[in-house]
């Protein structure tokens, strides 16, 4: 319809034409069930065929030319049957009404047919003229259809392109479909689950919920907390800074310390030098006191003698006196009655005579008596002039007797505070010492390389092992040449093969002092096989210049424990032995009631059972433990633990060590006058020698041995690198032997580890392994030793090693 409309002539009648076409159609349409054939035979006007039909009733006049008739005009095709049918109906219609009625009308329907029919030969040749031009329109027309067909055909192909494409796409819609319907039931299947799911959610959300709602309850007091720790974490915050100002004071502190310890050390010799001095000269002025004493006591004596002589010298003087004033009062009489006689009687002159003789003999023992008494008097001032000159010896005796006493006092009182200052300073050496030791915080290792001995690859010539001679490393560095690579190790001491048991022993005697002070000290010794661990802690049997550091150990603690006397301490001492061998605790100590082996039987019976309590000390059930008062009492026990150790001859060493030994002195110190109360423990271990089982050359039992051995070993040194690393899990209880030195090497002990290293060129692997692992443990913080003071004895303290 649109392509027609597109294609319409511009003219009027075939612009009606298209028109009426259209009402016919409608009108078909409105005819309904008397459908009528069209045919393209004859053509009759529209207008009388439908007047015909309706019976000429309801078609309204033509008014007007047909062209002119507007939308009422319109022209359409009949066929002769159409028209026959017209005809029938209308003969039909013709009957049904009167005669004249019906001539009437059908001279009135035969004029309006005449009109029509000139109407329609007008029409006609309309039509005509149309036809020709529908022609050319035709033509143009059937060109168009045909650019039409193709673009048709064309657009067909293309669309039947899309239908394949389509069906592909159905095809894989439907496979889609398929698939979606799977999964739709299993959608469904999962949301039947889910719904279960849902269900058991719901009710986990309910109980969520309450948990949320406790939750929120946590986290509000959590929220509290943290509220509090951040108040603390501030708080320690401002500690730690403090605590950092404090250290870096304390790093100063300890650099000056260091420094006074150097200077009261001087100090120190100093006046133990000048003490000695003075002690001499004490000595001297004590000789000189007695000398002067003895003098004194000598003059004093001499000076009574002669006391008592003059007393009696002065006695026989009044006596002369007393005589001679007698004698003369005797004679003034006597001259009174001879005068009186003589003026008053007038007696005979030989009376008289008797008198004056009488008078002369008086006279003369008054002169003699004179005499005496002169040479009384002289005496008597010779002998006062003596014992001026005695009483002047004996205040200049006695003067310098003061003054010796006072330089006595004096030098008592410098002794006195000399001897105060040396205590003093050993005092303060001690804790610088040990605040040494506690702000270092480890492991201290010392190293030490033993000589070559005739026993070592021999004509070898080449040197593995060198020290270092630069200042800030000399006596701390060690250099092993592998493979014509030098590697150096750094340690605390490095002590060369001409290090003297002595040597060794002035380096540890400080630590072993802190056991007496009431520290944990731990001293043991690693290294391989034939290193000199057991020539190190125990030295050359009956060789007193080789002693080792644990009979030198013992000399010390009973020399101090003598000393420390003086000062009111009081020590009990308690020692035990055990060796860990093959992963079994053996008691060193246990008596020895029928033999050797019997002991042996006796002791795999026990359990040995290791155990540490809250202070951090050790304690193994069973275990022999005993009261020692000197080191010859610990000497005999050494001497006994030592025949029942485990050893045996390996291809490295004719002596070796097949167990860890441990040796366990536990102190007890009391002193009455400050009260006050310390425990200390000294624990000296040997461990067997770590070895490679190829170059050891072990089977059978050996083999066995070594294998426990090696083990405990690297229980040892994964229990270093734990502590290394501060890993929360430190595998202690993997072995006996880092289990009993648990509190040593992760608590609050002094412990001090000797890496004995062999200079034999072939056993530079196992010295290399050696030195790294020392350094690993160099490297180990372990925490701040712990002193043990003012602690009431443990009622259980027998069984405990440390
Ligand atoms: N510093 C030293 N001076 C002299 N001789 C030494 C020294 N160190 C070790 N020795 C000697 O080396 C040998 C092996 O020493 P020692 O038995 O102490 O080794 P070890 O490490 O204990 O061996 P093991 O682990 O097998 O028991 C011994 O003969 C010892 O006397």
């Amino acid at each position: 319809m649109a392509s027609r409309n597109q294609n319409k002539p511009p003219s009027s009648p075939s612009h009606s034409k298209y028109r009426a076409e259209d009402v016919s159609v409608d009108k078909r349409r409105r005819i309904g069930n008397t459908r009528l054939p069209l045919n393209t035979g004859t053509r009759i006007h529209t207008r009388q065929a439908l007047s015909t039909v309706n019976g000429g009733h309801d078609i309204p006049p033509v008014s007007g030319p047909p062209g002119n008739s507007g939308s009422d005009c319109g022209v359409i095709e009949f066929t002769k049957e159409d028209v026959e049918a017209l005809v029938n109906e209308k003969l039909k219609i013709k009957n049904k009404f009167n005669h004249k009625e019906k001539s009437e009308q059908m001279a009135d329907c035969i004029k309006r047919l005449k009109q029509c029919i000139k109407w329609f030969q007008q029409l006609e040749g309309n039509y005509v003229k149309e036809q020709e031009n529908l022609k050319n329109l035709l033509e143009v027309a059937e060109k168009k259809c045909n650019d039409i067909e193709s673009l048709m055909k064309a657009k067909e192909d293309e669309l039947n392109s899309i239908i394949v494409e389509l069906r592909k796409n159905l095809e894989a819609l439907q496979e889609k479909f398929a698939k979606e319907e799977q999964d739709k039931l299993e959608a469904l299947d999962s949301s039947a689950r889910e719904k279960d799911c849902r269900l058991a959610a719901e009710r986990l959300q309910a109980s969520l919920s309450e948990e949320l709602k406790r939750t929120k309850e946590d986290n509000a007091s959590a929220n509290q907390k943290i509220q509090t720790l951040n108040d603390m974490y501030k708080r320690l915050q401002e500690y730690n800074t403090s605590l950092q100002q404090y250290n870096s004071k304390l790093q100063s502190d300890l650099h000056a310390t260091n420094e006074t310890l150097k200077r009261v050390e001087k100090e120190k010799t100093a006046v133990v030098e000048n003490l000695s001095t003075l002690r001499g000269h004490y000595t001297s002025l004590q000789e000189q006191l007695t000398s002067s004493r003895a003098l004194q006591d000598e003059a004093m004596k001499q000076k009574e003698a002669l006391g008592s002589e003059v007393t009696c010298l002065r006695g026989d003087l009044q006596q002369a006196r007393d005589d001679r004033d007698r004698q003369l009062l005797q004679v003034q009489t006597l001259s009174t009655e001879v005068v009186k006689y003589k003026e008053c009687t007038g007696k005979s002159i030989a009376e008289l005579d008797g008198l004056t003789v009488k008078t002369n003999e008086l006279e003369s023992t008054c002169l003699s008596q004179s005499e005496q008494i002169r040479r009384l008097q002289e005496k008597l001032a010779f002998a006062e002039k003596k014992l001026q000159l005695s009483d002047k010896s004996a205040i200049e005796t006695r003067s310098e007797f003061e003054e010796q006493k006072t330089s006595i006092l004096e030098l008592q009182s410098r002794l006195a505070e000399a001897e105060l200052k040396i205590v003093e300073g050993e005092k303060l050496r001690k804790k610088l010492h040990n605040t040494i030791l506690e702000l270092k915080g480890n492991i201290r290792v010392f190293c030490r390389v033993r000589p070559l001995l005739s026993d070592d690859g021999a004509g070898n010539d080449t040197k593995v092992v060198s020290f270092p001679t630069s200042m800030e490393s000399q006596g701390r560095a060690i250099d092993l040449t592998q493979n014509g690579q030098k590697l150096s190790f750094t340690f605390d001491k490095v002590f060369v093969p001409d290090a003297s048991q002595v040597d060794v022993f002035v380096e540890i005697s400080q630590l072993v002092q802190s056991a007496l002070d009431g520290y944990k000290v731990c001293i043991f010794a690693y290294g391989q096989t034939g290193s000199g661990k057991t020539y190190t802690m125990m030295g050359k049997p009956g060789l007193s210049d080789q002693k080792g550091l644990i009979p030198r150990s013992l000399e010390q603690v009973f020399e101090t424990r003598q000393i420390l006397q003086a000062q009111g301490w009081k020590y009990d001492m308690q020692v035990s032995m055990l060796e860990i061998y093959n992963e079994t605790i053996r008691d060193l100590l246990a008596p020895n009631k029928s033999g050797f082996d019997a002991s042996r039987a006796e002791n795999a019976a026990k359990q040995y059972v290791i155990k540490h309590d809250s202070n951090g000390n050790t304690h193994v059930s069973d275990l022999t433990i005993v009261d020692v008062r000197s080191s010859k009492e610990v000497s005999y026990l050494l001497d006994r633990a030592a025949q029942s150790r485990s050893v045996g001859k390996t291809q490295m060493n004719e002596q070796s060590s097949r167990s860890h030994f441990v040796f366990t002195l536990r102190i007890m110190g009391f002193n009455e006058s400050t009260d006050q109360q310390v425990q200390g423990v000294l624990n000296l271990i040997d461990l067997a020698g770590s070895e490679r089982l190829s170059k050891s050359g072990s089977t059978g039992d050996r083999l066995k041995e070594t294998q426990a051995i090696n083990k405990s070993l690297s229980s040892l040194s994964d229990v270093i690198f734990a502590l290394a690393k501060k890993e929360e899990h430190v595998p202690y209880r993997n072995s006996k032997l880092t289990y009993l030195l648990q509190p040593c090497l992760g608590g609050d002990s002094k412990t001090l580890m000797f890496v004995n290293v062999s200079p034999d060129p072939s056993s530079v692997g196992e010295s290399l392994c050696s030195l790294r692992f020392a350094a690993r443990v160099n490297a180990c913080e372990i925490g701040v030793p712990r002193r043990q003071t003012n602690l009431k004895s443990s009622s259980d303290s027998r069984l405990s090693i440390g």
